[in-house]
């Protein structure tokens, strides 16, 4: 049976880990490895994961390493890993934004197989959208086996280049943050006109679900679902004319960019 480390028991690792588990991924197959006990300790008694604060005991228990620290920390791990323990025949997985292959190889001081896989957050409940790309060093096998990982716990897309990851980033690893920004400005202002805390987040969640579910069962554009709302000298036109001359439009489009070019960033300062 395949074994997976996680090596670092953060919120990505955590999301894709408990999303594994909850589609009947057998936890004894699974390790998860963070310094502090805290996190690692909560992962296994909900999901019933091995845990330890060695990095190098869980690459040896695994097939699959799933990289999961913070991008300025993947070297550091790397090397850590690369010096300590037999390391061939494993496949590593980056999550992380801003890290490249090269640089992960690097580190690993060999060209062994890496996949960087940009997934986001929602892969907790099986709702995750995860890009992925592969080295030239990863074997089919390989590739089927964490395209299986990573489709038990939402979408996936294979992607053609490297580069393609910032994309990915920008426009559903970064996004479910959007999102919640917007609902957190919905919910202060319903907070403002005399909802209640708890009565402003129902109201604000179960609005977006019921978007979201729309635009998933219907073939129609999006923007045509936004026009039937949108009666002519009404409320919503009102409301969405605040929103377009305020340049939301601009503002997203920006913001995808920024999350692009900071991924970018941080790749370079990572040489
Ligand atoms: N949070 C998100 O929505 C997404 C995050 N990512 C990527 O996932 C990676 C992790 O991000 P988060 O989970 O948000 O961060 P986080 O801070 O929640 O998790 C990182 C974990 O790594 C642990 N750690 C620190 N040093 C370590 C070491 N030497 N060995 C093992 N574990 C160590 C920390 O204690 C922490 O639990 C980043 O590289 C990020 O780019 C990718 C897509 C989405
Ligand atoms: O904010 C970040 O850098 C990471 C990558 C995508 C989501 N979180």
């Amino acid at each position: 049976m395949t074994k997976l480390a996680f090596i670092g028991a953060g919120n990505m690792n955590g999301a894709i880990l408990s999303g594994l588990v909850n589609k009947g991924f057998n936890p004894q197959n699974i390790i998860v490895a963070n310094p502090s006990a805290p996190k690692r300790e909560a992962l296994s008694e909900q999901y019933g994961v091995l845990h330890t604060s060695s990095n190098i005991e869980a690459v040896a228990f695994a097939d699959y390493v799933i990289l999961g620290v913070k991008p300025h920390l993947i070297a550091q791990v790397c090397q850590e890993i690369a010096t300590e323990t037999a390391i061939e025949n494993k496949c590593f997985v980056s999550v992380a934004a801003g890290c490249t292959i090269e640089q992960i190889q690097q580190a690993l001081n060999g060209q062994y197989p890496v996949i960087r896989v940009m997934p986001n957050t929602p892969s907790q409940l099986g709702y995750g959208v995860s890009g992925l790309y592969a080295s030239i060093d990863v074997s089919e096998n390989q590739k089927q086996q964490t395209a299986e990982f990573m489709k038990s716990v939402g979408i996936i897309k294979w992607l053609n280049t490297e580069a393609e990851i910032d994309h990915i980033i920008a426009v559903s690893g970064s996004a479910p943050a959007y999102f919640f920004l917007f609902m957190e400005a919905m919910q202060n202002k319903a907070i403002a006109l005399g909802f209640t805390e708890q009565e402003s987040r129902e109201l604000v969640q179960q609005t977006a679900l019921g978007a979201a579910q729309m635009v998933i069962n219907n073939d129609l554009p999006i923007s045509q679902l936004r026009k039937n709302v949108t009666s002519k000298g009404g409320t919503t036109q009102a409301a969405l004319t605040t929103l377009i001359d305020g340049g939301l439009e601009q503002l997203v489009t920006n913001a995808m960019d920024s999350a692009l070019h900071r991924a970018k960033e941080m790749a370079e300062n990572s040489n």
